[in-house]
């Protein structure tokens, strides 16, 4: 059984500890040869929140792709709680980007979708529906269809979706990148509280520095072709982080510095 969770939270406090372990990737596309990973290792400890920063190429996607098990490394492996990423499953929430609501369905529906192959009774998944839209901020817009929403309002409907079966391990892609600065920065502190509550273990890619360290346990900085970890930062700072803290500040400028150089 793959996917036995409930709607109560998966047993361990010590759910979502990922490993990778050597990943690597190589695509070939005509005459072209892409190494987008090669031998990238990293653990992340269950509850961990940590950001994937990196030029456009490096492989941040292709990796969180494996983690959420939609595609495969050719070498090397990805665990979490010990057992081998090889297929999607509800264990792993993914945001994208672009919210991939889909539009004939309400913000409620959307939201119940990975609830449907779960056990629990429809009153139970009725109430982790409506405490997730409450979560998000969009009580009010049970009934709304995608087309009916602002950007902003889009990806917090996403992001419940994600949430909805629990997953310890929530993977999200440039959740926020297509948002305007200041639902941005809202949407930053809603995700903080969030995680608070759900206690998943998070990993993020943005391209933004600032968002990386305002959010991150730990920020991986990756290099491309081929696609490596450049370096990883420890952000120990006590949240909620100021931007303008000297320790921020130097922070972000040895983050932005090394990418300078790649
Ligand atoms: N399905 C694919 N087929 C061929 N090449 C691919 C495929 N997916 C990714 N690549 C290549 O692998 C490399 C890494 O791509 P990936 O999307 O992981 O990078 P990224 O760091 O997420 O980039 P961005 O920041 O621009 O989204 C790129 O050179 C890309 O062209």
């Amino acid at each position: 059984m793959a996917d036995a969770l409930t709607l109560s939270r998966p047993a361990a406090r010590d759910a979502g500890a990922v490993a990778i372990l050597g990943v690597s990737k190589t695509f070939h596309v005509e005459n072209r040869t892409v190494h987008a990973l090669d031998d990238v290792s990293l653990a992340i400890a269950s509850g961990e929140f940590i950001s994937i920063v990196g030029p456009s190429g490096c492989g941040k996607s292709t990796l969180l792709r494996f983690l959420a098990g939609l595609d495969r490394p050719d070498g090397g492996r990805i665990t979490v709680d010990g057992e081998v990423v090889d297929r999607p499953s509800l264990k792993r929430g993914i945001v994208f980007q672009d919210h991939r609501l889909l539009p004939w369905l309400n913000v409620e529906e959307n939201v119940a979708l990975s609830l449907r192959s779960l056990a629990g009774a429809p009153a139970d998944k009725k109430e982790r529906v409506q405490s997730l839209i409450d979560l998000v901020g969009l009580t009010g817009f049970e009934k709304a269809l995608p087309h009916e929403l602002s950007g902003g309002m889009s990806q917090r409907a996403a992001i419940a979706r994600g949430l909805a079966p629990r997953p310890p391990l929530l993977l999200l892609d440039e959740p926020l990148g297509a948002l305007d600065s200041l639902t941005r920065s809202y949407l930053q502190d809603e995700l903080l509280a969030i995680r608070e509550r759900e206690k998943s273990t998070v990993v993020m890619v943005t391209h933004d520095v600032e968002e990386a360290i305002y959010l991150s346990d730990r920020v991986v900085v990756m290099e491309p072709r081929p696609g490596r970890i450049a370096a990883i930062f420890d952000i120990t700072s006590r949240r909620p982080r100021h931007r303008d803290d000297p320790d921020f500040v130097a922070t972000r400028r040895k983050i932005t510095d090394l990418l300078a150089t790649r």
